[in-house]
């Protein structure tokens, strides 16, 4: 089967002209489709009719469940782009008008959006929580309790020589923008988190060229995705896979073997090496001698595990327990790529260490755009809260917080990333 979905207020006419009247509200019906220039037969389809507002988009929707050939799905898409008004959506639209009528916040569409992309089942949940309104009903909470400030405030300012205003108007906003000050803290302190699920724990393979780090990447993924020789200096360019372990997504990165060299596009393949070693969330450092990492490696900022690679060479030593090589805090690994030893067990330490970043509460912030508006928001409501500030700056810091929250929800000030968050979606959501 094929199903077409159609929104707009063409949508009555449209379907009295293609399936010979409206059928009942939220029904499925068997109807025949004709062609309304000149009544011939197109197919025999289930239609839905869902009348606005209560539908996604808001408007008045259709639902044309026809044979799933080419053919038919050709000449219904044919039809219906005949009739007045009618025409093929473009990518999201039907979500861009649910935004624009109102049915979701920027948040939620953005949980959409993830939803129709996520891959492991943590990115699903956390999409699913965000297209639920997770993050936009603590921020219609945030405003109400901000827009309660502001009045206060404001009425403060305007009447403050009549009596009608009580004294303790600056204390109840004070604990008014410090409660909201400590919810946003905490929201913004799982966020890191929630990118993360979002994008993917950055997991990078480093080492000396011939380590091993492209076999272990074709390994994990078990897939044939980066070229394998025994000629050191064969990866050059950053390589990337997703993979899912145990639901929470990992990007591991494969990278161009560290040494000296004078070759121009091995220099630029190690130059970009070292800019992911400091932008990865962990850094796996591979070596068949299972000597510790260079110092630059150490300090560039994430946590280093030692692995050495190849044991079946050195079968013995497969079974003596890896110590902690010098300079690494991290734990040690033995494996062997060729047969499959030690992988098990490194890639248990992983989901172990990716399940320990998790924070308790369930992360609500899962894009830099999301973190951005709330950190704006927070410096809005710490400036607010100096207890010495005139009531005029206070209102002001107040009202920049309101800008935040409403930039977060994408009622204000968004104009320029609706297209990007838009052109994402694929068409017909
Ligand atoms: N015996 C044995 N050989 C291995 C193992 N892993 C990799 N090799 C071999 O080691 C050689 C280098 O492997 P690569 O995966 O290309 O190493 P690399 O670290 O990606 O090398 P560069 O990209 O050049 O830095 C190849 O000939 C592999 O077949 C292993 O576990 N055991
Ligand atoms: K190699
Ligand atoms: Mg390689």
């Amino acid at each position: 089967m094929a199903v077409i979905r159609a929104s707009g207020p063409g949508i009555r006419f449209g379907l009295e002209s293609i399936a010979g009247g409206l059928p009942a509200p939220r029904r499925a019906s068997l109807r025949s489709l004709r062609d309304p220039a000149d009544g011939s037969l197109i197919d025999q389809a289930i239609v839905i009719f869902l009348p606005g507002p209560a539908s996604y988009t808001g408007e008045d929707c259709a639902e044309f469940q026809c044979h799933g050939s080419r053919a038919v799905v050709a000449a219904l898409l044919r039809c219906l782009d005949a009739l007045p008004g009618w025409r093929m959506a473009e990518p999201g639209e039907f979500t861009r008008r649910a935004f624009d009528n109102g049915r979701l916040d920027l948040t939620e569409v953005e949980g959409v959006a993830d939803l129709i992309s996520a891959e492991t089942d943590a990115q699903r949940r956390q999409a699913l929580r965000q297209m639920d309104g997770g993050l936009s009903e603590r921020a219609a909470g945030w405003r109400d309790q901000l827009l309660r400030a502001r009045a206060l405030v404001e009425a403060d300012l305007d009447f403050a020589d009549e009596d009608d205003v009580p004294d303790s108007v600056a204390a109840e906003v004070g604990d008014l923008v410090a409660a909201v000050e400590r919810q946003v803290s905490e929201v913004l302190a799982a966020s890191a988190h929630g990118e993360r699920i979002r994008d993917g724990f950055e997991v990078a393979l480093l080492g000396p060229p011939n380590a091993g780090k492209s076999t272990l990447l074709n390994t994990l993924s078990r897939r044939d995705v980066a070229i394998v020789t025994d000629v050191p200096g064969t990866t050059r360019d950053t390589l990337e896979v997703h993979l899912d372990l145990g639901g929470l997504p990992l990007t591991l990165i494969d990278t161009a073997g560290l040494r000296e060299t004078d070759e121009v596009v091995e220099a630029e393949g190690i130059r970009r090496t070292r800019r992911r070693a400091g932008t990865a969330d962990l850094v796996l450092w591979l070596d068949e001698t299972g000597r510790a990492p260079p110092d630059d490696i150490v300090s560039a900022g994430p946590p280093v595990w030692c692995v050495q690679t190849k044991i079946d060479r050195i079968a013995a030593s497969a079974s003596q327990a890896a110590g902690s090589p010098d300079g690494t805090s991290g734990p040690a690994f033995q494996l062997s790529a060729a047969t499959g030893a030690g992988i098990d067990t490194l890639l248990g330490a992983l989901t172990a260490h990716l399940l320990s970043l998790a924070p308790t509460t369930p992360a609500l912030v899962t894009r830099a755009r999301q973190r951005l508006c709330l950190e704006r928001l927070q410096a809005a409501l710490v400036s607010a809260g100096g207890d010495d500030l005139p009531l005029e700056i206070r209102a002001e810091h107040l009202r920049r917080g309101t800008d935040a929250l409403a930039s977060l929800t994408g009622r204000v000030g968004v104009e320029d990333i609706l297209g990007e968050i838009f052109s994402s979606f694929c068409i017909g959501k």
